[in-house]
Parts: structure tokens; sequence; C-alpha cells
């Protein structure tokens, strides 16, 4: 992670101010923006709410304890606020050192987790700036522990691609069907646009984004979307509710109030009926490598959107009587439209969206310093990557790791340890990511199902992660959770 040191102590937003070429575009940009912001405003209750966070987020800058305090027990709405560059009170605290301040927001329920526009959280920016006694506070309260259990592990949890969580999903809204419709009419609503499961995509950067990434979901609004919404072959899946913290200036309160995201796909290719404003916009084809082009958030999303909708493509028919369905809980559930149906008596998982679970292991050689890798017929000449399987009926995840390797490469596994997960949403897997030590090393392929397997040391694997062609075999994309788990083995930070 980088940060650049710089004197300011009002904000560490403002370190790269003297490098930053772009600043003087950001600031107009921003002082646009803010004009708009305060023009389009219409009471003077919300000015004085936004003068309000900028006194909380001087205080908590400053240090001042009292005031930060009085205003925390006035409004709790000030703890997760945030301002130019995503700066919130607690990173503030955390940049100046005021760890009395760092301690009271987080006992007074801080999100500790959210980050600025660099990407930084409070324990970051307080490692950075040397508070190592806050950076230590920070890594170690606010999760509650229990007996057994293991506290959240920041590296693990949700750290691969497909796996970050934009929306809050707010299922309990599916049954509320006018809540749904009037989300439907409201001109804020976001709804991205699949054609055959492709989703409609942009290379145009949108303006105040981050634009490093390519790939862009194109953000239709309601009007640009009605002919298609009025088509009887579109599908409709309500996808959830912008978080508080994708819009922390945001000065609505309730949750359900935020902007809601619809995903729509159809059959027939809906360019004609669509209102497209941007150039460079077009249905992505071609899944892989496709999908892993977009940005993380954006592929949190299409994690969601598209194995609802894939599951509806292929599920349109009940599978108890094969009777006709109808899509309900805003396309959570697919109903029998057939009387009689035993679907309709209690509760059948033929009903709701279907989840595949596969293991995905990383085998550790018993020396500890090699690892196995294989390879299917169809991969790219020259990749490796773990092996990976679908858990059977039945069978437990550990179970389904050891059958697996066992079938694939003739290797017997002893323990084996969770690491990590990713939704796969090609059509809809979840990958369960694992090290499986192995008790045994004799390599025998299933030709059926792998073309090679072999063992790789791990100077081979810190090659191939280096020098990608040069090396004696290359790695699958970053993107996927495989790459994630041999990193992880070999310690090298997911940065590089
Ligand atoms: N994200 C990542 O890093 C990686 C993801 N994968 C994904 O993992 C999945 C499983 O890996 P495989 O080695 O193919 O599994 P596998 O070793 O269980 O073999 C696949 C075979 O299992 C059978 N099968 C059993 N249940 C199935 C189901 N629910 N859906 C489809 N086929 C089923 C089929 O005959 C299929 O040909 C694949 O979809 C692949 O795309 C695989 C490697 C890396
Ligand atoms: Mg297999
Ligand atoms: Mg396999
Ligand atoms: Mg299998
Ligand atoms: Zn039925």
């Amino acid at each position: 992670m980088k940060i650049s040191k710089g004197k300011s102590t009002r904000a560490g937003a403002q370190t790269t101010r003297n490098t930053d070429p772009l600043r003087l575009v950001r600031v107009l940009l921003t002082t646009y923006y803010h004009l708009k912001y305060l023009r389009d405003m219409t009471s003077v209750q919300m000015i004085a709410k936004d003068e309000m966070v900028e006194r909380f987020l001087d205080c908590a800058s400053r240090g001042d304890l009292a005031n930060v305090s009085t205003m925390i027990s006035h409004s709790s709405q000030l703890l997760n606020e945030s301002g130019r560059q995503g700066w919130t009170g607690l990173m503030l605290a955390a940049r100046n050192g005021h760890f009395d301040v760092v301690k009271a927001l987080l006992l007074n329920g801080c999100n500790k987790y959210l980050a600025n526009k660099s990407g930084q959280t409070a324990y970051d920016i307080a490692k950075f700036w040397g508070h190592r006694h806050i950076a230590r506070f920070l890594a170690s309260s606010g999760d509650v522990t229990l007996p057994g259990i293991q506290p959240r592990n920041k590296s693990t949890d949700n750290a691969t691609y497909f796996s970050k969580e934009y929306l809050n999903r707010m299922s309990e809204k599916r049954t509320d069907s006018e809540w749904l419709s009037a989300k439907q009419s409201s001109p804020e609503t976001v709804f991205i646009v699949f054609h055959n499961l492709d989703p409609f995509v942009t290379t145009e950067p949108e303006v105040m984004n981050d634009i490093q990434n390519k790939l862009k979901l194109y953000r239709f609004g309601r009007d640009s979307v009605k002919e298609v919404l009025e088509n009887s072959d579109t599908v409709v899946v309500f996808l959830g509710v912008e978080k508080q913290e994708c819009s922390p200036s945001s000065l609505v309160s309730k949750e359900d109030e935020h902007i809601a995201w619809f995903a729509l796909n159809t059959k027939k290719n809906p360019t004609e009926s669509l209102k497209i404003t941007a150039s460079n916009s077009f249905f992505l084809t071609k899944p892989m490598p496709m999908l892993l082009m977009l940005n993380e958030d954006e592929a949190g999303i299409v994690a969601q959107a598209r194995s609802v909708l894939a599951w509806h493509s292929r599920y349109s028919f009940c599978p108890t009587c094969g009777g006709k369905t109808k899509v309900d809980e805003g396309g959570y559930k697919r109903s029998c439209l057939t009387d009689g149906c035993r679907s309709l008596q209690g509760i059948h998982n033929t009903c709701y969206p279907r989840v595949d679970p596969v293991v995905i292991m990383l085998v550790l050689h018993p020396d500890g310093n090699q690892c196995l890798l294989g390879r299917k017929k169809s991969f790219p000449p020259g990749m490796f990557t773990c092996l990976a399987g679908f858990i059977e009926p039945g069978e437990t995840i550990e179970n389904a790791v050891r059958r697996e390797v066992l079938e694939e490469s003739g290797v017997t596994i002893g323990p084996v340890q969770y690491i990590s997960c990713q939704p796969w949403p090609m059509p809809s897997s979840l990958m369960i990511g694992c090290f499986a030590v192995a008790v045994s090393t004799d390599i025998k392929v299933d030709e059926n199902e792998i073309e090679d397997a072999r063992w790789f040391t791990r100077q081979e694997v810190i090659d191939a992660l280096v020098k990608g062609h040069q090396a004696v075999f290359s790695m699958p994309p970053r993107q996927a959770i495989a790459h994630y788990l041999v990193k992880h083995w070999i310690g090298i930070n997911s940065n590089l």
C-alpha cells in the first residue's frame, strides 16, 4: 500500500498535494460538485448537517475528545461520516495520533473497516504514521470474540474477486411488492442490463470515480429501460440498496431509502430499445476472461446478478412437475402455477436460486516447500492451477478435498484447513478455498479429468508470480481464488 507522507495534519488525503499533476482538475471538479450540491439542496437543515460533519471531522482531527463525545451522543450517524477523499473521523484521529478519540469512536460503534478513497483503513493510516499503539488497538478491538471462534481475519475474509458486497441485499423487502415497484419507478434507481447473461458495460470512466479499471457496468435509469421492462421476456431481479459506506455523504438515514439496484436479463438483444448515451458501450460476451475485467465492487454485483439470472434461464419450468412457473420475491423465487403441485406445500429448495459448492485446494508437500498444481487440456499452454472439484451430496468440505485430490492426482491428504472462498458466477458456484497437507507424494493423474499434475517448489512458484511467462509454468489470473491461495501460501502481499 502506497501512502506518500506530506506535511498536512488535517487530512492525509492532502498528502499527495505536491506530486499529483491531476490535483488541480480534482479540486475544480470537487468545487463544481460541491457548488452543484449546495444549489440542489432545498433545505437549510441539510446545510446544517454538512457543516456538522465538517465540524465533527475537524474535532476528531484535532483530538478534541470533549466535543467529539458530545457530538456523537447527539448523532451517532456522525461516526461513519466522511469528508474529502473518504476520510472518516476515526482515520483523522488515527492519522494524528489521538488515541483517546480513536478509543471513544470505536467504543461507540464506529466502523473500523471503512477505507478512504486510496483504500486505506484507519489501521493502515495509524501504522503508516508510526502510531503503533493506535494501530495495535485498531487491530485488536471491535470484534466480538467467543471462545473457540477465530477473530475476523481481514486478509482472508472477503479478499477475493467477486466477493465484495457493494449492496445491502435487504432480503426482507423482496416480499414487499409495493416497495419494490416504488423503487422500480424511482428516478434514482440503477438498472443493470444483461442479454443472455452478458452484462452491458462501458469503457467510459465516470467522473470522480476511479479510472484504473477498464470496464464498468452501464448504470441505466428507469426511463432508459422502460421498454425492456415492459417486455414479457425480461426477468427482473432486485439486487439490494447501496450500503451507507458507498455513499458516505448521503444524508439519508434509513437504509431502505438508499439507491436501489435491479438486474434485467433478456433473451432477445435489447440494444435498440435501450436508451444508451455513452459511446463505447456493449454487451460483454465471453464471460471468461471478460468478467474478470470489472472493478472489485462491480464484480461482486455481477456475481450476485449473473448467478440468479442464470438460475432463471435454466430453471424456467417447475423441477417438481414440469409445469409453468412465475417469478416471485423480487426475483429470488419461482413458484409453480400448477394447482396441487407438491412444490406449493411447505418449503422446497427447487423454488430458490441454487449454488453449487466446489472445493479448491492448494495441496502442500509434507516437506512444506512444494505444492501440487495441475492443468486441464483446455487451459492456456503452460498454465497450472489448484485442483478443484464439486462437493457431492452428503459430503463434508474436508472429505470432498480428500476425495477430489485422490481421484485427480493419486495423492492422499491428511489435514485440511479452510482459507477463503469466492463466488464464481459461471454459472453459480461457490469456490471453497483450502490448504490440504499431503501424506503421500506419488502422483497418478486421472487423465479423464486433468492432463498433468506436478509438484512445484516454492522458488518455481515465486518465479511464476514474478517473472510470468519466463517461469517454468504460468499462474491463473490474479482474480481466481487459486492465485490467491498460492500467494497466501508463499506469504506474498496480494498487491504485488
Ligand atoms: N476460481 C478458480 O480459481 C477455479 C475455478 N474452477 C471451477 O471449479 C469448478 C469445478 O472444478 P472441476 O475440476 O471442473 O470439477 P470436478 O473435478 O468435480 O469435475 C467436473 C465434472 O464433475 C461433474 N459434476 C459433478 N457435479 C457437477 C456440477 N454441479 N456441475 C457441473 N459438473 C458437475 C461433471 O461430470 C464435470 O465434468 C469448475 O466450474 C471450474 O470452473 C476450477 C479451478 C480454478
Ligand atoms: Mg474431479
Ligand atoms: Mg477437478
Ligand atoms: Mg468431481
Ligand atoms: Zn410444479
